[in-house]
This record gives C-alpha cells, structure tokens and sequence, in this order.
C-alpha cells in the first residue's frame, strides 16, 4: 500500500496525514547527527536566552529532552539562578490535562509512562510561561507533538493562558500541519534560524 507523502501529496483523512507527518519529521530529527544537532541547539539556546533573559523572572515550564529533543535544562537552570522558577508537565492520565512541579538541578527524577524524566515531587505550580518541543509545525504557528493532544488539552484549561513558545528545528517546519479544532496556535516559534512571533 502507499505510504501517504505529507510534503506533496493532500489526502482527505487528515490523521493520515498527520500520522505520517510525525513519522517523517521524528525520523528526520532522530537521523540528524549529534555534532549537528548540538550546533543547531547552541542557536536554538541563543535565541530563546535572547527572548527571555531580559523578562522580569516568573514560572518557566519545559520538558525534558527526548528523542533528539531540544535540551532546556542549562537556560532553565541560569533562569533559576537569576530568581525564575523552572517546572516540568506531568502526564497524570491519558486523557486529563498535564499538571506542573518544580523542577531545579537537583530534583529527583523517575520515568513516566512515556519513558520520559518527571519530578518524583515538588510543588505544583502553573507556569506563565511554556516551552513546547516541536514534532513539527507550520508557518501559522500550528504545533505538531507526539500525538497525545496533552498540551492543548492542557492549555485549555489554564486561564490566563501561558505564553507558549514552540521550540524545534527549522527540518520540523511545513507549510501546514492541517490543525484541528482543538489546537491551539503558539505564541511563539523558536528554531536555529531565530524567533517567529504569531501573536
Ligand atoms: N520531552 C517531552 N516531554 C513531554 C512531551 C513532549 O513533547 N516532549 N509532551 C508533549 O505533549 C507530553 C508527553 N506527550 C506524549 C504524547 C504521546 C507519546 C507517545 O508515546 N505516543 C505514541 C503514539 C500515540 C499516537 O500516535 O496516538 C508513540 O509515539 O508511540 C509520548 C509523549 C509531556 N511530556
Ligand atoms: N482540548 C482537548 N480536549 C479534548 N481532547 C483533545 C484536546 N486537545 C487534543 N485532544 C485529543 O488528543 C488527541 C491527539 O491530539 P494531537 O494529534 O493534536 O496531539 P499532539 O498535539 O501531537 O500531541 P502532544 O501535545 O501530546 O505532543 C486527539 O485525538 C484529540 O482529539
């Protein structure tokens, strides 16, 4: 059977699409070597520092990297010096929305359901602000993840709403990723080649 081609070719299903939307941009992100990779994320660094260091400090959520991911971690970690609060999402149910906990160097960390690194405690907080690791996304600022919807489900829910800032690399970008109902635009994107604002 043909694989459906998300770079040229329309099919009406549009989970089809997306489905294989992820699966091509994944394999791209996951083929880049680590040399490259860090370069690019060294850029990605400079340009989300540029963007938040001048911010007065406040309550930062980002994840922790997986699968040739962005890694935070070091500007989370120089924010948390000059007085910002750093917290992680956490998968509480397939279904519900994320919550938050604190997260500095020093938190201890298990694995959740995903295979991915959360605080084992901490406070519960709701972040001002939200780093979003990109699968793919387009120039409306429309975001593609790993397919559990959880942080639009989660972002619903959160009034005001954080400022949400898509990070990823500039191989993730599509000209439309076919949004649904449900997803939300980002505020913001941040790649290798610099910052997009959509709001
Ligand atoms: N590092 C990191 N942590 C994160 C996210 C992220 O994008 N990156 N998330 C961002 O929201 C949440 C986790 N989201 C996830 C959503 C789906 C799957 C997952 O394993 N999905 C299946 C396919 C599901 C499907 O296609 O229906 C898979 O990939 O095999 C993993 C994590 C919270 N933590
Ligand atoms: N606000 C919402 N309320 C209810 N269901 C939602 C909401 N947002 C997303 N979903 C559901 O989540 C599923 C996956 O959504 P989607 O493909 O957009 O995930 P994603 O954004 O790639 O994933 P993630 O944010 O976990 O990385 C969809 O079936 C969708 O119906």
């Amino acid at each position: 059977m043909a694989v459906p081609s998300p770079s040229t070719e329309h099919t009406a299903d549009s989970s089809v699409f997306r489905a294989a939307l992820r699966r091509e941009k994944l394999a791209a992100r996951m083929a880049l070597e680590e040399k490259a990779r860090l370069a690019l994320a060294a850029r990605i660094e400079a340009h989300l520092a540029q963007l938040l260091m001048p911010l007065a400090p406040q309550t930062l959520a980002f994840c922790a990297p997986v699968r040739g991911e962005f890694d935070a971690q070091p500007l989370a970690t120089l924010l948390i010096e000059r007085g910002w609060r750093a917290a992680m999402p956490i998968v509480e149910a397939p279904e519900a929305p994320m919550s938050f906990r604190t997260w500095t160097p020093a938190t201890a960390m298990s694995t959740d359901r995903h295979g991915i690194p959360v605080p084992t405690g901490g406070e519960l907080v709701t972040p001002d602000i939200v780093l979003l690791p990109l699968v793919a996304f387009d120039t409306r600022g429309f975001r593609l993840g790993y397919g559990g919807g959880y942080f639009d489900r989660t972002l619903a829910t959160l009034v005001p709403r954080p400022f949400s800032i898509g990070v990823g690399f500039e191989l993730a970008r599509v000209a439309d990723i076919r949004p649904q109902a449900h997803d939300l635009r980002l505020d913001v994107v941040i790649t290798e080649t610099g910052i997009v604002r959509h709001t």
